[in-house]
């Protein structure tokens, strides 16, 4: 039963996704293929022309031989159609190394540590200690100096921890090749998925919808292949590609060889079987970026994170010349300020920025990982989860199950007809066929199983493979049909042309129509009606598939997208696919949060609306993209901010809903794992996957799901809001505290006629800062307000977690003067007690007293304005908790110890302390009470 076969070939292929299977290197290198370069030193011993020595123009030298048939091609690379032994792709990988770009392998420490040595903080730092340098103020530049180590060694350290697990966690969804090898030189060719770095020269590798290209390849044989081939030319629109036995004059050295096909592109449909020319270093794509091409659009973590910090920059940068007009105007003061001014500048600067967000992200998601299976692909992303307030979804698979079961098969009139299903079946078992896809759709699945099962009750061919199939154009996700080319038993010198699709794009190809056993003109009035019939199937939640055919004098020439016209309309076949149990609850739970949900759909907007309704999320005014084709940016934003659903989407018309939400000001992720996904999952801030979905959208996404289930999504994303509100209270903390200070000290500039703080002081000062904030990175949220919809205050789980600069400064603003004023009145304090108890009231108890109130300051800060009624750990004692209590203490009591008079402080008298303690009560008062009014509009 050809129905059976096809279950058993479609149980053991292909292999689960995502499961990979390290193979074992034999250690021991035969002679004559150990020489580096091997395969590339035999083709330049033969004298055989490469793109190397070519030198393509965007200086590509992907060693590929060119001008060859594929026969010569293979036997130069030592491999044939049935693809490499184990024991020679062992070799070749000995010899050649594993097949990745160079620049993609993971940096090491110490390249690290220089890398953060460009952090634009640790730059502006380094100028300041330069400056103080030059003018030998060596305290200041050494306190400068012992800062940046400090940040540096904590921050490439941090770094390498994150990237190490990290890369383990994108191991797990890496991607994998299907090659075809052989056991041993008699034995058959097997087709195995391995992950792509396994990958040799001469290895036959099969090729589908959705697989990346793994290598640099040469077409054998295709079918309908067109790529993807933006991250190469940045070609938005997929390319076709065909086998070329004897290509004329070398076409490799075109900039579109039509029968090459590079790394770093991907299959957007049809299938291809391919042979390996070049991989690792010696691809085109390596040689065009040496590192990798990581993100090309600006995400919500550059615009709030990076957008504070360089407002920051720029205030640092200006403070210096400020600080000297202030001192040469007020009090005649000449350079002799600079290191005071220098001191003020770093005294702004929150150096442990990197450090904080780097660890609390790589916390964030390898608890992720660990708790729900979530695996965030890139640190940023994790802040951007908790930011997002418009979640894109595709629906199939999403809302609903992707295990679509037919429902019924329909005649043109409606009517019950097993006729169509049977043509619908002819199309799946022929295209799969002759495509030779890895990975069957699930429509055709369903369709196939639907007739497996009827077939007993059916007359002599009802069985599909009762024709002769000829060619096939397999399904693409742009014209939406499928269709294949076959020979009725019977028909000598004919074709049947069998199509099916979506209803409007297939109807858009036919001129006649069959009803009740005769064929006839297809007018205007039965296609309204033809659309009308299906849009009443769909409003009841069916997918519509439509089958026509059309017949042909046969010809031996190849069949292409043009030949597919003036087809006969036969029906529709209906499928059900039930709705995902979960997704109700967890769109309920996401619109509770503040985060809008769109449907973007390559379906039938009945079928999609439908879905939406029966899952509780109204769908309101339903649009289809090609009513959205005139509209652009915030138009196109304002269209899809009203709607739920927008149907008949191509992967471009996802893409460009996603950019446009973007660029209104909304943070956007989208969800999505199909080929027409990917565009969208670049477009978007997040893109998101589940790890199933077809490789091309894993590697493109920034998180990757252990299953398709909303649920998860939700948690993910308050882990992202715990882990951007620890970020933003951290900076919201510093920040103001840093200003508090650098008004202070100008202020005291001004008034003193001695240095306000000694740079040692700056120094030991900064340090403890530093470490108490280190807390933020450590205050682990508990698994249970990680999972409960309530989560903390520094990030309401019912708002997405955004910094925006303006509102931030302007709380760090008011914050800050609040802080001031505590100084200032400090320096009164300080004054009144000198003068009270008679003591000498030198800098040294100056130093002491301001010293202490400083710590203490920043310690209720941190207590304040981090905690509200619930914090991220509950309310048991957390790392926060602790910090505050040592910098309380060190505040307090280092001044007074043996280490008090090396840094140049002395004890204040008792009547200060008293003093300051009324002091710090009223400054606790006020923080709250202004803490209180922000409550409602935070930053
Ligand atoms: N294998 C196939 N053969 C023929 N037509 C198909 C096939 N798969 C899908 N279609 C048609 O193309 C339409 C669009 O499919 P597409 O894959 O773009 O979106 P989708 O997967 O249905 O929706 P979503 O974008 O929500 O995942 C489907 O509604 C269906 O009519
Ligand atoms: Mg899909």
């Amino acid at each position: 039963m050809w129905w059976r076969w096809y279950g058993c070939w479609s149980s053991s292929w292909p292999p689960a996704p995502g499961t990979r299977r390290r193979q074992t290197i034999v250690a021991s290198v035969p002679e004559r293929i150990s020489a580096p370069g091997t395969v590339r030193t035999r083709l330049e011993a033969r004298g055989v022309r490469t793109n190397r020595d070519l030198r393509c123009d965007d200086g590509g030298r992907a060693g590929t031989p060119v001008g060859l048939t594929t026969l010569q091609l293979m036997r130069l690379l030592d491999s044939g159609p049935r693809g490499l032994t184990d024991e020679q792709a062992e070799e070749r990988l000995v010899a050649d190394g594993e097949n990745v770009v160079p620049g993609w392998r993971s940096p090491s420490w110490a390249r690290r540590f220089l890398g953060s040595l460009r952090d634009p903080f640790t730059a502006v730092l380094l100028c300041l200690g330069l400056v103080s340098a030059a003018i030998a103020s060596w305290g200041t530049a050494c306190v400068i100096m012992v800062l940046v180590v400090v940040s540096c060694v904590l921050r490439s350290g941090g770094e390498h921890q994150a990237g190490r697990s990290m890369a383990a966690l994108r191991e797990l969804v890496a991607a994998t090749a299907s090659v075809q090898r052989r056991a041993g030189d008699g034995a058959p060719p097997r087709v195995r998925e391995i992950p792509v770095d396994q990958l040799v020269v001469g290895d036959v590798i099969r090729l589908g919808p959705g697989d990346l290209v793994p290598a640099d390849v040469r077409l054998l044989r295709a079918s309908g292949l067109t790529v993807h081939q933006a991250a190469l030319t940045g070609e938005s629109l997929p390319v076709p590609k065909q086998a070329l036995d004897a290509p004329a004059g070398g076409g490799a050295d075109l900039p579109e060889p039509p029968h090459l096909c590079f790394q770093g592109s991907s299959v957007a449909s049809g299938s291809a079987t391919a042979l390996v020319v070049a991989t690792g270093a010696d691809t085109r794509f390596a040689a065009a970026y040496g590192s990798p091409a990581r993100r090309r659009v600006q995400t919500a973590f550059d615009r709030s994170v990076h957008g504070i910090a360089w407002t920051l920059i720029r205030f640092m940068l200006l403070t210096p010349p400020l600080v000297l007009m202030a001192n040469a105007a007020l009090r005649g003061r000449g350079l002799e300020t600079l290191p005071f001014a220098v001191a003020v500048a770093v005294g702004l600067t929150p150096e442990m920025l990197p450090v904080i967000v780097t660890a609390t992200l790589a916390r964030g998601a390898s608890s992720l990982a660990r708790t729900s299976g979530v695996i965030v692909k890139r640190l940023p992303a994790l802040h951007d989860l908790g930011a997002i307030d418009v979640l894109c979804l595709d629906k199939t698979g999403t809302l609903t199950q992707d295990r679509p079961v037919v429902e019924r098969s329909m005649d043109t009139r409606g009517g019950d007809d097993p006729e169509v299903l049977r043509w619908a079946a002819v199309n799946s078992f022929w295209t799969l066929e002759l495509a030779e896809l890895p990975a069957p759709d699930a429509l055709d699945e369903a369709i196939l199983g639907a007739v497996g099962e009827r077939e007993a009750a059916w007359c002599p061919g009802a069985d599909p493979s009762y024709e002769d199939g000829i060619a096939a154009l397999p399904f693409d996700p742009v014209h939406r049909l499928a269709t294949a080319v076959v020979r009725r038993p019977g028909r000598h010198g004919r074709h049947t042309l069998v199509v099916k699709g979506a209803v409007e794009d297939v109807l858009a190809r036919c001129g006649r129509l069959a009803a009740d056993g005769t064929e006839a003109d297809l007018d205007d009035e039965e296609r309204e009606r033809l659309l009308g019939l299906a849009a009443k199937e769909a409003a009841g939640g069916l997918r519509l598939l439509a089958v026509a055919r059309a017949e042909r004098p046969a010809r031996l020439g190849a069949y292409g997208d043009k030949d597919v016209r003036g087809l006969t309309f036969l029906g529709f076949v209906a499928l059900r696919d039930a709705l995902a149990p979960s997704a109700g609850d967890a769109l309920g739970d996401l619109a509770r949060r503040g985060v809008a949900v769109k449907i973007l759909t390559g379906d039938h907007p009945g079928t999609a609306a439908r879905a939406c309704r029966d899952l509780g999320l109204e769908p309101g005014e339903v649009l289809t993209a090609d009513q959205l084709v005139k509209l652009d940016g915030p138009l196109l934003a304002e269209a899809v901010g009203r709607a739920t659903v927008v149907a008949r989407c191509t992967a471009q018309d996802k893409a460009r809903i996603v950019a446009a939400l973007r660029e209104s000001g909304h943070t956007t992720g989208f969800l999505g794992d199909g080929v027409n996904d990917l565009p969208a999952l670049r477009a978007a801030d997040v893109g998101i996957c589940p790890r199933d979905a077809v490789t091309v959208a894993r590697e493109g996404a920034d998180v990757v799901l252990a299953e398709k289930d909303l649920t998860t999504i939700d948690r993910a994303l308050t882990v992202g809001r715990i882990s951007s509100g620890n970020i933003a209270a951290y900076l919201r903390i510093t920040l103001s505290s840093n200003l508090g200070n650098v008004i202070a000290m100008l202020s005291a500039g001004l008034l003193l006629p001695f240095l306000p703080m000694l740079p040692a002081q700056v120094l030991v000062q900064n340090l403890c800062f530093d470490a108490a904030q280190l807390a933020f990175a450590f205050g682990r949220p508990s698994p249970a307000t990680a999972h409960s919809p309530a989560a903390t205050d520094t990030a309401p789980a019912n708002k997405p977690a955004i910094l925006r600069t303006r509102a931030f400064l302007r709380y760090i603003s008011v914050f800050g003067l609040l802080n001031a004023a505590a100084d200032l009145a400090t320096f009164g304090v300080l004054a009144l007690a000198a003068h009270t108890t008679a003591a000498t009231g030198g800098p040294e108890t100056f130093h002491a007293g301001w010293f202490t109130e400083n710590l203490l300051t920043q310690a209720m800060v941190m207590l304040l304005l981090r905690t509200g009624r619930r914090t991220a750990e509950g309310r048991a004692v957390g790392p926060v908790h602790l910090a505050v209590g040592a910098l309380a203490v060190i505040g307090v009591l280092l001044p007074l110890s043996p280490l008090g008079p090396v840094l140049g402080m002395s004890a204040p008298p008792p009547l200060y302390y008293a003093l300051l303690a009324a002091v710090l009560t009223l400054y606790g008062a006020a923080l709250a009470a202004v803490r209180t009014r922000y409550a409602g509009r935070r930053a």
